[in-house]
């Protein structure tokens, strides 16, 4: 059996200047369903608000002549297949040479890879080439923000290669925190790199792995990172979905019909369950911290390679990262927002005419707000809806020019009134400074601005590709130098405790935090290791380059 697959990818940095704060990714997977592509195109779309600098699918087909005994339909299945393998696509071409012509009954394998930069609904339209060109039942697939690596076809995933047993694609949402040191002493073994992602060390350490079989290897690999991921990986047999000791990063497992009643359900992987929804599958659950489950024609074996620990899921999926109507942890992620609302009116209450929500995050708190002070809610702000999240813009002045061509104030609303702005977030400041000015020159008698989380004063290293301090509103200003920089009557921010509340906890207990909260409290759940490694210039620092 060959596996015919060779791409060619012209590395081209479109010169953006990456953002320092950034989405997550999104990852998704199907096993067993003949139209694996086109779903796995129909999850990245609904997983689009976790990344939208680029797109990419990798699929896996094995194609049987269709009688192999006759020389000429062979040849007829021979030169479909070739036809439709040697179609261009972007960057991307796959060649298939003519001595691989199947000479045996064997099935023909091939993965299939199409990786572009940009949205997935401009890649990978239902009736596009992409799509087409994506053959095979199972496939995986990945919406990047990147938190390593710069903007640039080389670092599109899922990143695939041909390593001993076979090939092997990988996506992941998350950051690794010693990709750095795992770097360095891969390439003292000779390691070549084909991007400058941390998620590529995992497809090396798969590679250098001496165990005797795919899903060893892999465990191997997994068991010298450390960091936050959720990963969904292909091979020529298996589904691989794995999440990190903490369960920082999310990951879902659901089941969809096949349109043959007698095949058995397809499997899909996905970073939130709305993914689930969107194709149509049935959610069966969560991955586990720390569990690898492996998909085949067989079914589905879990693996624990780590101790056992309680899950930390990472407090920004629930403030602002997933879609609200995703479900985490079995929690409505709307609902959370709605009653962090309600326990920020509690501990922030403030007279006004009206409680507008700063779009689109801020929506579910500012009912929440609304309904717990009684004061009426209404769209003091309009959004234009052909403009993404603020985050994903790659310079401080295009964030800023986007607040403002994303935001309006609605002028008649707010005229000679008293505004509470409520927000899910305040990072650098640029939403709500935008805002703020807005209101004012609509003519707003008072505003008040209202976040529903606690300061944001330490940074992420785990897929949010935080800022460092220095950029963090919260970390260079006390609450009263931040209500005069913004230009508000009254700033208030939901407590640490008011935070696990919504979230359903009955008290934050710092010796046993249930969430990643570092954000906010600076207590992080894994070590650090390339931080301690780079200050101690033990190694090269930004390998991976994440200050380009
Ligand atoms: O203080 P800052 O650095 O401005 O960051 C915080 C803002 O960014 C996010 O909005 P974004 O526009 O990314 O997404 P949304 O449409 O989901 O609110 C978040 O909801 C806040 O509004
Ligand atoms: N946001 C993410 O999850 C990024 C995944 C990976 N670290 C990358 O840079 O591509
Ligand atoms: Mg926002």
């Amino acid at each position: 059996m060959k596996t015919a697959n060779s791409e060619t990818i012209a590395e081209e940095n479109i010169g953006l200047e990456t953002a320092s704060l950034r989405h997550k990714c999104g990852v998704f997977g199907v096993f067993g369903h003949k139209d694996a592509a086109i779903l796995t195109a129909l999850g990245l779309h609904a997983l689009q608000h976790r990344g939208q600098e680029a797109a990419g699918i990798v699929s896996f087909d094995r194609t049987y002549p269709t009688d192999t005994k006759n020389e000429k339909s062979r040849d007829t299945a021979f030169t479909q297949l070739r036809k439709n393998m040697t179609t261009h696509s972007g960057k991307i071409h796959v060649e298939y040479d003519a001595s691989d012509r199947p000479d045996t009954e064997e099935p023909v394998e091939s993965f299939y890879i199409e990786r572009h930069l940009g949205l997935v609904g401009d890649n990978f339209g239902k009736d596009g080439e992409a799509i087409k060109n994506l053959k095979g039942s199972a496939a995986i697939g990945h919406n990047r923000y990147s938190t390593s690596g710069g903007v640039a076809l080389r670092n599109i995933q899922p990143i695939f290669a041909d390593l001993k047993l076979g090939g092997f694609a990988v996506a992941h949402n998350g950051n690794l925190t010693n990709a750095e040191t795992l770097w360095d002493s891969l390439m003292q073994k000779g390691a070549i790199f084909q991007s400058k992602m941390d998620t590529e060390v995992i497809l090396q350490l798969t590679a250098h792995s001496k165990e005797s079989n795919t899903i060893d290897r892999f465990l191997d690999a997994i068991k010298q990172i450390e960091g936050g991921y959720a990963l969904v990986c292909l091979t020529n047999k298996k589904l691989i979905g794995a999440r990190d000791p903490w369960g920082i990063r999310p990951l879902i497992l659901g089941k969809i019909k096949n349109s043959d009643p007698e095949a058995q359900p397809a499997y899909v992987l996905a970073s939130e369950s709305c993914a689930l929804e969107a194709v149509g599958a049935e959610t069966v659950r969560e991955i586990e911290n720390g569990e690898v489950v492996v998909i085949t024609r067989n079914g589905i074996k879990s693996h624990f390679p780590f101790p056992k620990t309680e899950p930390r899921p990472c407090a920004f999926e629930y403030l602002y990262f997933a879609r609200p109507d995703s479900i985490m942890h079995g929690k409505s992620i709307y609902e959370v927002r709605e009653e962090m609302g309600r326990q920020l009116a509690l501990e922030h209450p403030v007279a006004a005419d009206l409680v507008a929500p700063v779009p689109d995050g801020g929506n579910p708190a500012g009912l929440g707000y609304a309904e717990a002070s009684k004061i009426p809610f209404k769209f003091g702000i309009i959004r234009n809806h052909y403009i993404g999240r603020t985050f994903i813009q790659p310079t401080q002045d295009a964030r800023a020019g986007s607040v403002t061509r994303k935001h309006a104030a609605n002028l008649h609303l707010v005229r000679g009134k008293s505004v509470i702005l409520v927000d899910d977030s305040i990072v650098r400041g640029t939403t709500s400074k935008a805002i703020v000015a807005m209101m004012r020159n609509a003519g707003a008698k008072e505003v008040h601005f209202r976040v529903a989380s606690p300061p944001i004063k330490h940074p992420d290293f785990y897929g949010v590709d935080m800022p460092t301090e220095a950029e963090l509103l919260a970390s260079r200003m006390s609450i009263e130098e931040m209500t005069q920089w913004l230009g508000v009557d009254s700033l208030g921010f939901l407590s640490i405790e008011g935070f696990y509340k919504a979230l359903g906890e009955d008290a934050y207990d710092p010796e046993n935090p249930k969430f990643a909260d570092h954000c906010f409290t600076n207590n992080y759940p894994t070590v650090l290791t390339d931080k301690r490694n780079a200050e101690n210039k033990i190694h090269q620092q930004n390998i991976f380059g994440r200050d380009r």
